[in-house]
């Protein structure tokens, strides 16, 4: 099932929440809707679900206008950060739940929801949970079982608003990589919401940046990742280096820092350059015009890399480095030291006046 999100806005009061939100998601993709607190990710999961009206614009499921359809009739499934199992009931009748409430006409035979039950018990990896109670499972365990039960009523679209928001990092790492298996397994078309930026790009097929009520970038994780469309989401995902300077005459000049901006050849405007803690090139000595002077402030070994701190010479800025322990090793560096920095790549946005 395919979903267009057509044009839609939302305010609430005079604060617009969500700006002309456009964007098409291809039957049995998943999604990352990605952006910080308060972009609107949930409000627009929301919208999507049939749980809050948009002010404009449509929400249509596989060519079909649901805009003002009521919530069973979209037949989503949710998955959200607080585990919303049922205290009282077992596992197997968490799961079962949906299935159980439906219509006498529509609702499976009692052998028929078993096998089902037990089918997604096996999906889930915990077949011999049935009995149990969720205070009795851990807060991953709790997770696979709302997924479960979200799956139970075979809905076409699965929403999950921070799924694993509330769970420790080495629980959600593995709950990422189960649920892109999943994901692969049962190809439901999902939205996921995280702020999570290792957590989207690692789940999903493509991200969606959000970013105060409007999107930013649309792309596959590789594509947004090295091509950051602009400062906001260079900030916003992985780190970088940031360099503020001046365009003039197709180069780009931050104190000593000089380098080419081929992309605004006629322009003279302030600039911003980013530029990726792996993108530099530490000398001890001097070679060529473009190197920029900076001392070693501090050196930290993390597994195979080594992460360098250093403080520009010109303008005193801090720079963050990575490189590899061996080059590390095979140049010799120490803390204090003076070195020369070249940059390999950098990307540079004129950000106007
Ligand atoms: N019912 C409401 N009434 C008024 N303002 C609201 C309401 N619901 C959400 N908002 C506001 O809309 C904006 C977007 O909220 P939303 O929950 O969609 O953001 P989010 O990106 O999901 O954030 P988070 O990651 O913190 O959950 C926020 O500024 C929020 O305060």
């Amino acid at each position: 099932m395919s979903i267009e999100i057509n044009h839609v806005s939302k305010s609430y009061g005079s604060f617009q929440i969500l700006k002309n939100i456009n964007f098409t998601i291809q039957t049995g993709e998943l999604i990352a809707l990605l952006g910080p607190s308060g972009s609107g990710k949930t409000s627009l999961l929301r919208i999507v679900a049939g749980l809050e009206q948009a002010d404009e614009g449509q929400i249509v499921f596989n060519g079909q206008d649901l805009t003002n359809a009521r919530i069973k009739d979209r037949k989503v499934g949710f998955v959200f950060q607080h585990y919303a199992l049922f205290q009282n009931m077992t596992v197997f009748h968490n799961i079962a739940y949906g299935l159980n409430v439906l219509p006498r006409k529509y609702r499976p035979s009692k052998k028929e929801i078993k096998e089902k039950v037990e089918k997604l018990l096996s999906l889930i990896r915990l077949e011999p949970y049935g009995k149990r109670y969720p205070s009795q499972l851990s807060g991953g365990q709790r997770q696979r079982v709302a997924l479960a039960r979200a799956l139970a009523i075979e809905p076409k679209i699965l929403l999950l608003d921070e799924p694993f928001g509330a769970l420790d990092a080495k629980v959600r790492k593995e709950l990422r990589d189960w649920l892109r298996h999943l994901h692969e397994s049962v190809g439901i078309t999902s939205i996921f919401v995280t702020h999570d930026q290792e957590e989207a790009f690692e789940v999903a097929d493509r991200v969606v940046i959000m970013h105060d009520g409007k999107i930013e970038q649309i792309g596959t994780p590789e594509h947004v990742y090295d091509h950051p469309a602009n400062p906001f989401i260079y900030d916003f995902i992985g780190s970088a280096n940031r360099f503020e300077g001046k365009i003039a005459g197709g180069k780009f000049v931050d104190g000593d820092f000089e380098t080419d901006a081929p992309e605004y050849p006629g322009e003279v405007t302030q600039g911003l350059g980013f530029v990726r803690p792996y993108h530099f090139i530490i000398e001890k000595q001097k070679s060529g015009n473009q190197s920029l002077k900076a001392k070693i402030k501090h050196v930290q070994p993390v597994g195979p890399i080594v992460r360098l701190n250093l403080e520009r010479s010109d303008t005193h800025d801090l720079l963050h480095v990575e490189m590899n322990r061996e080059e590390f090793s095979r140049l010799d560096l120490h803390a204090d030291e003076l070195v020369h920095l070249k940059v390999k790549k950098v990307q540079i946005f004129s950000t106007g006046q």
